[in-house]
């Protein structure tokens, strides 16, 4: 077929050769493969350095994601591990101010024992940050919208900024949030885009998983290589539950994303201050919707005290209280005690994370319900 297919499409048509013509990709559940013979070993050796359900896996990340190399891990941080392992001493790296505290807490590990100069700055304020990235930097990293905070960050202008400041300053994004179907983040600038396929991608909360993808040759060089050396590649079974959940990836987003705008609206109705990028009130809802598709599914809001959060959090019957979001059921947490206790309360509260702040992952189900739980739940706390 000639025609540019959609991505909707793509999604579903697995391209994949295997020996009996299996219409769903095999898993190839083997540690070693056999050399044909020692003149020719054949592409695989050991599931460590390579496996075939996960290079299925892969090109079928690399059409999805438009990218020349795609990378899959065993989780979101294994594919961060492995991105600033290019980086080396005294290497500046400029962050976000708000990013999943598991991020926050890598970063801060380089920065104690690798020695490397880690800044987090508030990417809302492009002034403040294209002044923070100078022509020693050698890393930024961003998210957009952020995790929980909901920021949302000017990629283009930022990565236009770094790499005038230095060509070879690597950009690395992020795109957990928004996945490929909302946002291409190596269309507008980013060096090399990573994801944690825990939460949407695969959408099931059966599997650990991350993805990286680069359209540089070198970076893609040093990514295989610390994959290869360190085994954080993606396993073979869990490869294959991957590929299963990005075919209905499309669907569950978007009635995820349709579910999660009514809630904010509803919230908002009640006179709550809502983070999500849906909303016209959102302070970067304008810049959101020029390098965006969709809004994505995870929003926050304030009760104005941390004991009613936790009623609320309590009191609700179809949200489980769980951290991660993505999953095809609602999700509700509090992030300072859950996703983001990593980040010291002092650190916390220098960045103005509200320690009464909810996060909210909206499902499949029916919105109605959703809200219903909500109301049900805002009642038995005493909240509005
Ligand atoms: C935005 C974001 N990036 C990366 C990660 C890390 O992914 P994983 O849990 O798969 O290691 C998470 C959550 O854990 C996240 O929320
Ligand atoms: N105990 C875990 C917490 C994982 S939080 C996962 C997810 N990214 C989220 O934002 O909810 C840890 O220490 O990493």
């Amino acid at each position: 077929m000639t025609k540019k297919l959609s991505l909707e499409t793509e999604l579903v048509h697995v391209e994949d050769t295997n020996t009996h013509n299996a219409s769903i990709t095999p898993a190839y559940m083997s540690a070693t493969f056999k050399a044909k013979d020692l003149d020719e070993m054949g592409p695989y050796d050991y599931t460590r350095s390579g496996n075939p359900t996960r290079s299925a896996l892969q090109n079928h990340l690399s059409k999805i994601m438009k990218a020349k190399h795609v990378y899959a891990l065993n989780s979101g941080m294994a594919a961060l591990d492995v991105i600033v392992r290019s980086l080396n001493p005294g290497d500046e790296v400029v962050a976000g101010d708000d990013l999943y505290g598991g991020t926050d807490r890598l970063l801060t590990y380089i920065k104690t024992f690798n020695h490397i100069k880690v800044g987090h700055y508030d990417t809302t304020n492009l002034e403040l940050i294209t002044s923070k990235i100078t022509k020693n930097t050698k890393m930024v990293v961003l998210e957009s919208p952020t995790n929980p905070l909901i920021k949302i960050c000017d990629l283009k202008a930022i990565a236009d900024h770094a790499h005038k400041q230095n060509p070879d300053c690597v950009v690395v994004f992020d795109n957990t949030m928004m996945t490929p179907l909302f946002m291409s983040p190596l269309e507008l600038g980013a060096d090399i885009q990573y994801e944690s396929a825990t939460k949407y991608l695969n959408g099931h909360h059966d599997i650990m998983a991350g993805v990286i993808a680069t359209n540089s040759d070198e970076l893609a060089k040093k990514v295989f290589f610390v994959i290869n050396a360190t085994g954080a590649g993606i396993a073979p079974f869990d490869s294959w539950l991957l590929l299963r959940g990005l075919k209905t990836l499309a669907l569950r987003v978007e009635r995820q994303q349709e579910n999660a705008l009514k809630i904010a609206k509803w919230l908002e109705s009640q006179n709550i201050k809502v983070r999500y990028p849906g909303l016209e009130s959102h302070p970067q809802y304008e810049l959101h919707k020029k390098q965006c598709k969709g809004t994505g599914a995870v929003l926050s809001f304030e009760t104005g005290d941390v004991a009613v959060s936790k009623r609320i959090i309590a009191a609700c019957e179809l949200y489980s209280v769980t951290v991660s979001f993505g999953y095809v059921a609602s999700l509700i947490s509090l992030p300072c005690l859950m996703s983001h206790a990593s980040i010291s309360a002092e650190t916390r509260k220098e960045r103005e994370f509200p320690e009464d702040l909810i996060r909210l992952c909206a499902g499949i189900e029916s919105a109605d319900d959703l809200i219903e739980d909500l109301a049900h739940a805002f009642k038995v706390a005493g909240f509005r």
